[in-house]
């Protein structure tokens, strides 16, 4: 079976590359354009040329610039502007690197499909099951739970054992060199993670300045439009008061941005909509575990089936609050990824 594996010309796919390739696999390197044409960068395709060369390991380019841009860039500018706080990687992988790439593989005779992500894959008797990768610090289970699991037939992530400290180091010994400064950007098409300037820059039509209030009504300051806020943030909102003040609300309508104090802030739980199970329900164990941003911690929680693809979270323990766009993934104890999901509303008393 050929597999195709997707590089970035980036350290980790080049290591699953040349991993799998060690390790005697048949593999086509498959690339992709996701920026428009004036945005490629041409070092990375000398360099994966250079690279694919001396393994002896065929390349083969495809430009998806398009796709991106309908399936990724254009709902995170709209999702912006209609207030939401959304996740574009979490949802590049179902749509793009597990979807339109994957069948790019298929098209050009690769049944298996390999990415560089830090995350294991487990088969078992109900298919595939995605699993967080051994290094805790760089796992990226949460951005792939949206990924549905029959994408996940024959995909195989060579670095879910592995910890991102090795790698630079593996490569060198190989002779392969790869500039650290090129992996420092968390969003692939927002230079400089500046996702302001980028939003303002499309002409998209984000809200103006308005109101900032307090629970009861009470007007405390100005904000500078809606979109700028998350729910839960403490720090930008120019506000001096006797303690800490939280984002616990965005009122689109009246575009009035609600503040509130740390135990105001606190959520109960939250809506869950667009879910894809990784094992079907009726198999879920009856303790789970949710995580609603990739830089937080997951939480026991309980959850409420409402629909075919919706579900109400509650959290065992109040927490703070789960911004609508963002995911939910849902976690068994040992890290095994349940299902994922888009968080619609949060919840608190
Ligand atoms: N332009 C691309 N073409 C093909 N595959 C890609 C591309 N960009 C990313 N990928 C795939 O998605 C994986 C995860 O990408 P991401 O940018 O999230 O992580 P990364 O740790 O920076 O990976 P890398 O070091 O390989 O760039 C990559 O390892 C690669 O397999």
């Amino acid at each position: 079976m050929r597999t195709a594996v997707a590089v970035s010309g980036g350290a980790d796919s080049l290591f699953a590359l040349l991993a799998l390739r060690e390790a005697g696999h048949d593999v086509l390197a498959l690339h992709a354009h996701f920026l428009a044409p004036d945005a490629v960068d041409a070092d990375v395709q000398d360099r994966l040329r250079h690279c694919c060369k001396t393994l002896g390991v065929d390349l083969e380019i495809v430009d998806l610039h398009h796709k991106f841009a309908e399936l990724v860039i254009t709902p995170f500018i709209e999702h912006y502007a209609q207030g939401m706080t959304p996740n574009p990687c979490a949802l590049c992988n179902p749509r793009i690197k597990f979807g339109i790439l994957r069948d790019a593989a298929k098209q050009l005779g690769c049944k298996g499909f390999a990415t560089g992500h830090y995350v294991r894959l487990l088969q078992t008797p109900n298919g595939p099951l995605l699993c967080r990768g051994n290094d805790p610090r760089k796992e990226q289970s949460y951005f792939l739970s949206l990924v549905p699991q029959a994408s996940l037939d024959n995909v195989v992530f060579p670095l879910g054992t592995r910890h991102k400290s090795t790698i630079q180091g593996e490569l060198e010994q190989r002779g392969f060199t790869i500039p650290e400064s090129e992996e420092s950007q968390e969003v692939c098409f927002i230079p400089d993670d500046d996702y302001r300037s980028f939003l303002q820059n499309t002409g998209a039509p984000l809200s103006g300045p308005g109101p900032i209030v307090d629970r009861a009504g009470n007007q405390l300051g100005h904000h500078s439009g809606l979109w700028r806020y998350t729910l839960g943030q403490r720090r930008g909102l120019g506000i001096a008061y006797s303690e800490p003040l939280y984002v616990i609300d965005k009122e689109i309508r009246s575009n009035r941005l609600v503040v509130g104090t740390r135990a105001e802030r606190q959520a109960t739980g939250c809506s869950v909509h667009e879910l894809n199970t990784l094992l079907p329900f009726e198999k879920w164990p009856d303790q789970i575990w949710v995580q609603t941003n990739y830089r937080q911690q997951p939480v026991p929680c309980r959850i409420r089936i409402v629909s075919e693809t919706g579900m109400e979270i509650s959290f065992l323990e109040p927490k703070g609050p789960a911004a609508p766009g963002q995911v939910a993934a849902f976690y068994t104890a040992k890290g095994y990824v349940l299902g994922g999901g888009i968080i619609h509303d949060s919840t608190r008393t």
